[in-house]
């Protein structure tokens, strides 16, 4: 299972998706290390959340090999295969919370799905988790219809950590946020990578959460892996799709 520090949490081999006769991701290879927050940048439509599928196995692959703790999910018994997908929590796009749930139910339902808890363990798992997200007990009556936009993202991160997870998955997690409520959910995630010593992959366009949260960058383009590195390894790199991501109009206010 999972070896010393060094292993990556997620190795990603050579491996290929396609839908009908387009091929999405082409042989794209690419390590999540212990610990680390990896941004994952790319163009709109380029593979990032479906990159982000098939790691979860959502999405099936015509090629190649994903290991996360050092399990092969492709070949692991279902038994083992489980173990894994409750040692990490995902947060997929736009939040997707259960609309027809309350924010209680959809918290404690990865919990149901995974362990065998009595209702009050339930409910105090709920209440801990509203409070690592900074939001109070009182929400877990609300439904999801009843919460702004960023509330949403806070409690769909509180789900993605209701098993206590080791690597958690964010798909775009401030988008649709304005810049201060982006930079404090940005704050949140670094705080609890620090604190839970999470691993965190986060697919994002948002270069504030690149420069300020994540530790290391990786750039999807045509299928694969075209740079990954530090931001100033982005910001050296004189590929154009990143010259114009990481210099062009919308970046100069960050990087000044
Ligand atoms: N289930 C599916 N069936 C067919 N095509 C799909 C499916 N899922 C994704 N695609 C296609 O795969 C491509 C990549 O989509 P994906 O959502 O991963 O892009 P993305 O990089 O996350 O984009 P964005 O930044 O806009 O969210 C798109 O062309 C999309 O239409």
């Amino acid at each position: 299972m999972a070896g010393d520090a060094s292993d990556p949490i997620v190795r990603v081999r050579d491996i290929s998706v396609r839908f009908g006769a387009t091929k999405v991701l082409d042989g794209l290879s690419l390590d999540v290390k212990r610990g680390e927050i990896l941004g994952f940048v790319g163009p709109s439509g380029a593979g990032k959340s479906v990159l982000t599928r098939t790691i979860i196995g959502l999405v099936p692959k015509i090629g190649g090999s994903i290991e996360v703790f050092g399990v092969d999910l492709q070949t692991a018994d279902p038994t083992a295969r489980r173990a894994v997908e409750r040692r990490w929590g995902v947060l997929f796009q736009q939040g997707a919370l259960f609309s027809s749930l309350n924010v209680r139910q959809n918290i404690q339902f990865p919990v149901r799905e995974y362990l065998n808890v009595s209702q009050r363990l339930l409910d105090e798992i709920t209440i801990a988790k509203l409070g690592m997200v900074g939001l109070l007990p009182e929400v877990a009556d609300r439904y999801p219809s009843e919460l702004s936009g960023g509330m949403i993202k806070r409690v769909a991160l509180a789900r993605a950590l209701a098993l206590d997870p080791e690597l958690v998955f964010l798909d775009e997690p401030t988008s649709g946020l304005d810049p201060i409520g982006a930079g404090d959910f940005d704050d949140l995630v670094r705080t609890l990578q620090r604190t839970l010593g999470l691993t965190v992959f986060m697919v994002t366009h948002d270069l504030d959460s690149l420069h300020t949260a994540c530790d290391r960058i990786a750039v999807l383009g045509n299928g694969k892996i075209i740079a990954a590195g530090s931001m100033a390894d982005m910001l050296a790199s004189q590929h154009p799709w990143l010259r114009a991501y990481f210099h062009g109009k919308r970046a100069r206010a960050v990087v000044g």
